[in-house]
């Protein structure tokens, strides 16, 4: 079957399955020391060196395409990151892919775009670094934008267990192109045929498993807690680092994600949102901000004109919104 935006399908799954290889293997280095001293030096290699697989691999492929994404190498150029350099160069290495320290931070700053544009890619090279550090879950999230709406996402989810009986890894990723629904592919095998995915059909809010972020410091917990309250919520929040969660709404494995605002003056980043935003959408989801409206992608890095973020199966999501708002979260 040929679809739209066939080419960049096709491009972003093969780029961020090159990208979470270098990951994972950076990952495997994360000795139980390096976690005791709180060092992110492991984080720090592999989110450089996935956005350098990933922003090299746009390049190729589509020149005249700008790219936000999170990072930059303006630290990395510091004489005294040398060091981390290397490491990039070395993990890129081990990939099949040379290039010398000015290529590499050259490929990086492809992705060092803000301004808004008709037609652009947004990256984020390792989200839920948090995740990445403890051994838990993270995700290479990659998404086109057109005119200002997400029209193709990937997610590529490493630690997340596979749905599908394809060979017992975990790992998988999670594709989806505006009007042609989300699928999801094993990462351990890129021969392996890809797996529609549907949200859950579950209506009484009462049975809904709801999914927020381990750091309470990025969704507020105190306000969920009162959601599942309001609702007749008995089970607990599943905690997961990353987009994965939006994957596991997709998947019907969770009812709901919630984001709530912890502080005024943070405004959430495109790149932390637009790929799970469209794979949830297109597994039939329904995804808003506070007040109902759906998010904004023409504001560069920011989603300066939303606040929070909320992520339903669908049938939840009024009576999710409406109880958020009884009880004064907006
Ligand atoms: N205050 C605040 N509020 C909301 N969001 C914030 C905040 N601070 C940081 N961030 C962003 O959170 C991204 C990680 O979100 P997660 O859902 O993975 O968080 S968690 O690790 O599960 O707690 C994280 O993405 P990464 O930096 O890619 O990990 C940040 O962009
Ligand atoms: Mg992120
Ligand atoms: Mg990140
Ligand atoms: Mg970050």
């Amino acid at each position: 079957m040929s679809g739209s935006y066939e080419n960049e399908l096709a491009v972003a799954l093969e780029a961020v399955r090159a990208a979470a290889e270098v990951c994972q293997s950076v990952q495997a280095s994360i000795t139980p020391d390096v976690l005791e001293k709180k060092d992110r030096s492991p984080v720090t290699v592999a989110d450089y060196a996935s956005q350098a697989v990933v922003c090299r691999a746009l390049a190729e492929a589509f020149p005249d395409d700008p790219v936000i994404g999170e990072e930059d190498s303006a630290a990395l150029q510091q004489p005294d990151q040398a060091p981390f350099l290397n490491r990039v160069k070395e993990e890129l290495g081990k990939v099949g892919i040379d290039g010398t320290p000015e290529e590499i931070c050259g490929w990086i700053d492809r992705g060092g775009q803000s301004e808004y544009s008709n037609r652009f890619w947004t990256l984020d090279p390792i989200d839920g670094t948090k995740g990445f550090l403890r051994g838990e879950q993270y995700a290479i999230a990659l998404a086109l934008i057109v005119d200002g709406k997400p029209q193709l996402g990937v997610l590529g989810c490493p630690n997340l267990p596979t749905a599908e009986p394809w060979d017992g890894q975990p790992g998988c990723l999670f594709s989806a192109v505006a009007g042609e629904g989300a699928a999801t592919w094993s990462m351990e095998d890129s021969d392996a045929a890809p797996v529609m995915v549907r949200v859950s059909e579950t209506s009484d809010p009462a049975s809904a498993v709801m999914c927020e972020s381990v750091e309470s410091g990025h969704s507020s917990h105190g306000h969920s807690a009162q959601l599942a309250e309001k609702l007749n919520i008995s089970g607990q929040p599943v905690r997961l680092d990353s987009q994965a969660k939006y994957a596991v709404v997709a998947r019907g494995e969770a009812d709901m994600y919630l984001r709530l605002p912890t502080r005024k003056d943070y405004n959430e980043k495109i790149w932390d949102h637009a790929a799970g935003v469209l794979v949830v959408l297109e597994a039939g989801g329904t995804v808003t901000d506070l007040a109902g409206r759906e998010l904004d992608f023409t504001h560069g890095r920011e989603l300066r004109e939303n606040r929070g973020v909320i992520v339903t199966n669908g049938p939840l999501h009024s009576a999710v919104l409406e109880t958020l708002g009884a009880i004064g979260v907006a």
